[in-house]
């Protein structure tokens, strides 16, 4: 891109190159690409200047949950308008952000897979209605993983280990597994069956994770409540 900018009126740590508004400037040419990634509650006041200021050549790219693109419309004016759900490894090329949009070109979709690209990899949906379950399980993921690593740390301490430790150990698990994960084309289920030997301790500890009401069970709830907020953000909850 020629130039970056960012619009917000609270105060970001922003790169020197990028300049920053506190409000969306006026009579400013068409940018080629906006992103919306303000909370679904502030966008009606946030974006009510966006109309004017993007041209129909404007891709608008709303990362927002439970934002619909029936809703958006009433944001982009002539411009076209794409739902993207990102993730917070993005910030170091490792994101995984699903794209839906209606009637995009070829071009369109190219520059906007492109634009993704460069967070990490993309996925495009066949249908609008499979951002709640999409939100759920790569938006708000990274939570999940953080909150098994700060799980993990606890548990070590409580097996005596010192706090700094355990940490240490956790959270260099759960990046090595990830990058195992990553690099090696087994399954999970076939990873997971190369760590555990029969009758050993990793079958122990597995045991026990999955006891009533086990980590699918969990997981699943998780999954289902994060789901069911998307829904309500759409609803306007
Ligand atoms: N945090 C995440 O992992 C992901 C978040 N999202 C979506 O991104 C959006 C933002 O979420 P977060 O970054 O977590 O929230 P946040 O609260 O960290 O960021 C929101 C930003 O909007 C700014 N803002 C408030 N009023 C504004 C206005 N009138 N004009 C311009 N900027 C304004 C705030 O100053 C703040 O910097 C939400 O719609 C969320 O659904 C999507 C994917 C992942
Ligand atoms: O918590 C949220 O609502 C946003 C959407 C996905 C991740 N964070």
């Amino acid at each position: 891109a020629e130039a970056v900018v960012v619009v917000d009126p609270g105060s970001p740590v922003v790169p020197a190159e990028v300049e920053l508004f506190q409000a969306l400037p006026e009579g400013a040419p068409p940018p080629d690409v906006v992103v919306l990634a303000v909370k679904p509650q502030v966008a009606p006041a946030a974006l009510a200047g966006l109309p004017a200021l993007v041209g129909p050549e404007t891709i608008v790219i709303s990362i927002m949950a439970g934002t619909m693109l029936a809703e958006l419309a009433a944001f982009s004016g002539d411009a076209i308008t794409v739902r993207a759900m990102p993730n917070t490894p993005a910030a170091v090329g490792k994101g995984v952000t699903a794209l839906f949009a209606n009637g995009l070109s070829d071009d369109a979709r190219v520059s906007i897979e492109q634009l993704f690209a460069r967070t990490g990899s993309v996925v495009w949906l066949e249908a609008e209605n499979q951002f709640d379950a999409v939100t759920a399980v790569s938006g708000s993921g990274p939570a999940y993983v953080f909150r098994f690593i700060e799980a993990l740390a606890a548990a070590g301490e409580a097996a005596g280990l010192p706090p700094e430790l355990s940490e240490k150990l956790a959270r260099a698990t759960v990046v090595g597994a990830a990058a195992l994960a990553e690099a090696d084309p087994r399954s999970p289920r076939d990873l997971r069956a190369a760590v555990t030997s029969p009758g050993g301790t990793t079958q122990a500890g597995l045991e026990a994770l999955d006891a009533d009401p086990g980590l699918p069970a969990l997981v699943r709830a998780a999954v289902r409540a994060a789901a069911g907020r998307s829904k309500e953000l759409a609803e306007g909850r």
